[in-house]
């Protein structure tokens, strides 16, 4: 059981003060500017719901009393984002269950992100043409940072085949909280694996621009973590977790 402490941004102000909920008070909103895209700058064929979306200007970050430290606090451990990166088959969605049932065990909130199932709804609009893969990975990139911010170990397990896109998730949160954990097994080793059938099908023509066999991959240059085979055996889902908890509780993310 832990006990509650005081939001740090309460410490010592005595102008901010936690106020119960009250009767809520009508607030006038004011009209708030837009810039409308030209229908002339959509680009055909592409989904519109996102080239159209009205840009809103004269907008205001609102701040909130209860802040990422009181939630770290109540929550026991520090929110972070664990980026898994990887060809198809490497085992991306393997570990970031893996490692989510470990960190439960012992008592951590984690929530994992996998690429193929927001593709059902988050990012169903998007293609794996390179640019609709930087979108992808740039939507990933702010919801992760959300539950980071939310005191969450959130596990995004993604092909995230470009360094920049990575790169520029990774510069969403704070220096230190944003983990990439490269699975760096050989393209023969994840074909083999193949349990969808897609590199079969990416090698028969079926399937194009399929990441590894005609579509680019490009591996980490400076990773928190990378995990290879191991005297050419590739190591557990199990030992990888351990692995990757041992990172996060010697680096301060596991208060308890
Ligand atoms: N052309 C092509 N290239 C790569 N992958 C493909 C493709 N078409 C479908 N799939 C399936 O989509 C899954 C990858 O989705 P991601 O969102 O992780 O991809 S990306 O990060 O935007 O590159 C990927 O899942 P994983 O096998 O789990 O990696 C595939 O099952
Ligand atoms: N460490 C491992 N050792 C052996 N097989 C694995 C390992 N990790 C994953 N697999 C198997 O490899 C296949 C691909 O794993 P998956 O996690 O779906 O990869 P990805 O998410 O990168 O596409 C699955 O059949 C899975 O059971």
């Amino acid at each position: 059981m832990h006990t509650l402490t005081p939001p740090s941004c309460f410490s010592g102000a005595s102008t901010h003060r936690l106020s119960l909920p009250g009767p809520i008070q009508a607030v006038k909103l004011k009209p708030v500017a837009v810039t409308r895209v030209r229908a002339g700058s959509m680009e055909p064929g592409r989904n519109n719901a996102v080239t159209s979306v009205e840009k809103a200007t004269n907008i205001r970050w609102h701040d909130c009393p209860i802040r990422n430290i009181d939630r770290q606090n109540l929550l026991q451990q520090k929110g972070c984002v664990i980026w898994i990166t990887g060809l198809s088959g490497s085992g991306k969605s393997t570990l970031a269950c893996a490692l989510s049932r470990e960190l439960h065990y012992r008592g951590h909130l984690t929530y994992v992100l996998d690429g193929d199932n927001l593709r059902h709804g988050l990012n169903r609009d998007l293609s794996f043409k390179a640019e609709d893969r930087a979108e992808n990975i740039r939507r990933v990139g702010e919801v992760a940072k959300l539950f980071a911010d939310a005191g969450v170990i959130c596990i995004a397990s993604l092909i995230s085949p470009y360094r920049k896109d990575r790169d520029a998730c990774r510069s969403l949160v704070p220096q230190s909280t944003f983990i990439e954990v490269f699975m760096d097994f050989p393209l023969e080793i994840c074909e083999a694996r193949d349990p969808k059938g897609l590199y079969k099908l990416a090698r028969t023509g079926k399937i194009k621009g399929f990441t590894g066999t005609d579509d680019p991959y490009e591996p980490p240059l400076n990773c928190e973590i990378v995990l290879q085979p191991e005297n050419g055996k590739c190591p557990s889902p199990q030992t990888m977790a351990e692995q990757v908890v041992s990172y996060l509780q010697q680096n301060g993310f596991l208060h308890s």
